[in-house]
């Protein structure tokens, strides 16, 4: 009771504390290391002001030794500590190794600056036993991580961080093991690793992974180093040292460059291909087949320098990457015939060791790479929590953040529980780890409480080739070509010669053959038919598809095509039709122009002329016009008519030549009714022979010729005709004697009804001052010939009224009409002329 009463005067001497739950610290009690544990009275606590630690940690107590269990009997009795009464269910081993500050300080002493990687533990142990205390003792002093005992350890605060009051002491318990700074790599191993290699030998998965802060020794305690073997040479040797058989080995990294992606890269095979994640198998990952230890030894040798290593301030040989070693057991070959054989995979992984930026110091791609490093151990941590939260409450579903990285694909399994695994926790222990140490154990203490319903694996017969992750590669090569697949056969170990005997030999055949080899050739001959079938269905399937879209896409093109071909008929017949109105539209326009032209020259004419008739008028009056016409009885003929005509016109004193003045033939078409208008010098030249018929648009309408003779006259005086530019300089001409003419009066040379057709409407004698031409002198003119011989032709008409015939009235007195109306004696001669024509 007085003991109870005053517990600071009589300490314990050891106590060991328990964390539950694993992440809230609990004060650690104030009694001393290995003491019985005091009553927890609270009354009794509250006198208890502060764990006096530094007191703690100077007591020089040893450690006690690791019990020396003999190896043939690890494997039971680390079992026996972890498994449950359930022999199908135990709990997650979680082992802590703690790195020898010595070799991590700077301020170490000589022993740890010529110190190489991994031969720490051995030239610690080399030391006397006087320098293994002072260096112990400086290793307390500047250590922030004390174990308690095999399974526990007490992690205090820095003194600067102490005083903050946010940081107290922490006792972390229950792990599998703790290895203390001067465990030697085979005591790793025994604990560690020699368990799962003799279950993996008993036909048993199992994985191995070492979890830690960069620099804390997981590299040194997997591989090691020549001189200090890490725990998978040691493996190697315990596994070659048993039996004499053949192993396959696998090894690759999972690395993101730059933090762009994850990428699996194959260690133990250069000229593989590129390898991707199927499920939670590797696809194009190389095994290489070892049967002794040196060749083991040897492909991972290959590995570690192909690895992603880099120098930070840390680590001068930091691991980039997440490293994957699987050691797979091959079947056996005697006497060509394999034989007991299991699935069991030996999975060791060293993760990439969480970095801190303030730390390492890293920038730039060091950075990013440590992005990708913290951020797989996260998710791998998440995993394992929500395997466990899953475990202590089942109606938690189970998270599936093995989703988000490469690493947990490929370990799902393990980290959904169902096969055994190992972990071990490298801790670096100086004060200046305090943080990473902090932070490893409360992320990694509560997997202790994770436990795997592991499903045993029957040691198979026969090799199952289908679920082998590298049997699908030579399956595919196969197809096309073979040679690959020998190759690939020879490096598996299997029979070329009997496989191509296989390939080449038909299926009906297959029975006989069978029949002669023995029960396990069989077997594997119809697993290779089956899957050869398979094969060969699956590439049918796709062909036909193929076939079947080609087909069908065929057609389309066709109708489309057809589609193109109508389309391009239609188009070039509408070309055509375009061309052929084109054309017509040409030569309509030909037409046209020349109608323009004649038309012109008519005008000029007909100006003239009335010009002529007004001069007249005035002054000789009408000697008389005859207009010759030849009337058809038949009006669907053509009719053909023209004017060529002198015109004589005569004053008193003078006489007017008038050359050529020339009406075109006139054409009329009595269908449409319309009059086309040709000159006459293009009658002449072009027309006359083919006996085209024109119309004169100054002709009269209707008008006949009497007799063929006068036509032929007619003709003959048309060739005499002027070309129209000799009109325009007539024309010309004559306005310049009009200047003096005093008076002159052309007949009427035809009906009104021509009148209007060739725009002599508007030409009104009237109009024209008689007055004009009868001032000046009276020169001498000459009457174009067609003018003469149009006025020849007027006079020779028989004009049956008296008061019709163009009176010698001078002066162009207008001559009253039966209606009344005053005309002139131009426009009665027209009248006249258009009265017997019958307009
Ligand atoms: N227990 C130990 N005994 C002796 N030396 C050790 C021990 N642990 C680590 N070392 C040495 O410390 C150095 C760093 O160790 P290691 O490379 O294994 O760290 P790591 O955790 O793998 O780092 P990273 O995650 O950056 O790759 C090495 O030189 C190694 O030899």
């Amino acid at each position: 009771m007085e003991e109870l009463k005053n517990p600071l005067l009589e300490c314990p001497s050891s106590v060991t504390v328990r964390r539950n739950p694993p992440r809230r610290a609990k004060t650690t009690p104030l009694i001393a290391h290995n003491t019985t544990p005091a009553p927890k009275s609270v009354s009794k606590r509250k006198q208890i002001s502060s764990f006096p630690l530094q007191e703690f940690l100077q007591c020089d107590v040893l450690p006690p030794p690791p019990p020396q269990i003999p190896s043939s009997s690890l494997s039971s009795n680390s079992s026996s500590t972890t498994s449950n009464n359930n022999s199908n269910s135990e709990n997650l081993r979680v082992f802590l190794r703690i790195k020898p500050i010595s070799i991590t300080s700077n301020t170490s002493t000589t022993t740890t600056t010529s110190r190489r990687k991994g031969d720490g533990v051995k030239g610690k142990a080399a030391l006397p036993v006087s320098k293994k205390k002072s260096l112990k003792k400086i290793e307390s002093e500047t250590s922030c991580l004390v174990v308690n005992d095999v399974q526990s350890v007490t992690l205090s605060p820095p003194q600067s961080l102490q005083e903050a009051k946010r940081f107290k002491s922490e006792v972390y318990d229950g792990f599998t093991q703790v290895f203390d700074t001067d465990s030697t790599q085979i005591q790793v191993y025994e604990k560690v690793m020699e368990p799962l290699v003799v279950d993996f030998m008993d036909g048993k998965s199992g994985m191995v992974a070492a979890m830690g802060p960069t620099g804390s020794g997981k590299t040194h305690t997997i591989f090691g180093s020549p001189k200090n073997p890490g725990m998978l040479s040691l493996a190697f040797a315990h596994i070659f040292g048993r039996l004499k058989s053949s192993y396959y080995i696998s090894m690759f990294e999972i690395y993101s460059e730059r933090g762009k992606g994850e990428k699996l890269i194959d260690l133990s095979s250069s000229d593989g291909p590129d390898l991707f994640l199927q499920q939670s198998s590797v696809r194009g990952l190389q095994e290489v087949m070892v049967s002794s230890v040196v060749e083991a030894e040897a492909v991972i040798a290959r590995g570690m320098l192909r690895r992603a290593t880099a120098v930070t301030n840390s680590n001068s040989q930091s691991s980039r990457s997440q490293c994957i070693i699987n050691i797979r057991c091959a079947p056996e070959v005697t006497d060509g015939d394999e034989v007991l054989s299991n699935n069991a995979v030996l999975t060791i992984v060293d993760l990439a060791g969480a970095e801190r930026e303030k730390k390492t110091g890293n920038q730039g791609t060091r950075l990013l790479e440590s992005n990708f490093i913290n951020n797989t151990s996260m998710v791998f941590g998440l995993c394992l929590r929500s395997l466990l939260e899953h475990q202590k409450n089942p109606k938690k579903p189970l998270q599936k953040h093995f989703q988000n990285s490469l690493l947990t694909k490929y370990l799902r399994e393990y980290l959904e529980g169902k096969k055994r695994m190992a972990l071990i926790l490298t801790v670096k222990s100086g004060v200046d780890d305090y943080l990473d140490v902090s932070f490893l154990l409360r992320q990694a203490s509560p997997y202790m409480k994770i436990k795997f319903n592991v499903i045993e694996e029957e040691p198979c017969p026969k090799r199952n080739i289908s679920k082998l992750p590298r049997e699908d590669k030579p399956k595919r090569r196969r197809l096309s070509d073979p040679d690959a697949y020998k190759i690939d056969e020879s490096k598996s170990g299997r029979d070329p010669k009997l496989e191509t005997e296989l390939i080449s030999v038909p299926l009906q055949q297959q029975e006989c053959l069978n029949g002669s080899i023995s029960s396990s050739r069989s077997v594997r001959l119809e697993i290779h038919e089956r899957l050869q079938l398979e094969e060969y269905r699956i590439e049918l399937n796709r062909l036909k598809r193929n076939e079947q879209v080609m087909l069908k896409f065929s057609k389309a093109l066709w109708n489309v095509l057809k589609q193109y071909k109508r389309k391009l008929e239609d188009s070039e017949n509408e070309v055509q039709c375009l061309k052929q109105s084109l054309e017509k539209e040409n030569v309509r326009y030909v037409e046209l122009e020349k109608e323009k032209e004649e038309l012109m020259t008519c005008s000029l004419y007909f100006k003239q002329s009335a010009e002529f008739s007004g001069i007249q008028s005035c002054e000789n009056g009408i000697r008389g016009a005859k207009c010759k016409t030849d009337n058809h009885s038949n009006g669907d003929e053509e009719e053909r008519g023209s004017w060529p005509s002198d015109l004589i016109v005569s004053s008193s004193t003078e006489q007017f030549l008038v050359d050529n003045a020339t009406c075109s033939t006139v054409k009329q078409s009595t269908d449409l009714g319309e009059e086309k208008m040709t000159s006459p010098a293009s009658e002449v030249s072009s027309n006359e022979e083919s006996g085209s018929v024109d119309r004169c648009n100054t002709s009269i309408g209707d008008s006949k010729r009497s007799s063929a003779s006068k036509i032929q006259k007619e003709k003959q005086q048309r060739r005499q005709m002027p070309s129209p530019s000799l009109l325009v300089k007539e024309k010309n001409e004559l306005k310049t004697d009009n200047e003096i003419v005093k008076g002159s009066q052309i007949l009427p040379t035809e009906k009104t009804g021509s009148v209007d057709t060739c725009s002599m409407g508007k030409i009104n004698s009237e109009n024209i001052s008689p007055c004009k031409g009868l001032s000046g002198k009276k020169p001498r003119r000459r009457l174009l010939p067609a003018s003469s011989i149009l006025l020849r032709e007027i006079n020779d008409l028989d004009l049956d009224y008296e008061n019709e015939r163009p009176m010698g009235s001078s002066r162009g007195e207008r001559k009253l009409a039966a209606d009344g109306i005053g005309r002139t004696q131009g426009s009665v001669s027209l009248l006249k002329l258009l009265t017997n024509l019958n307009l």
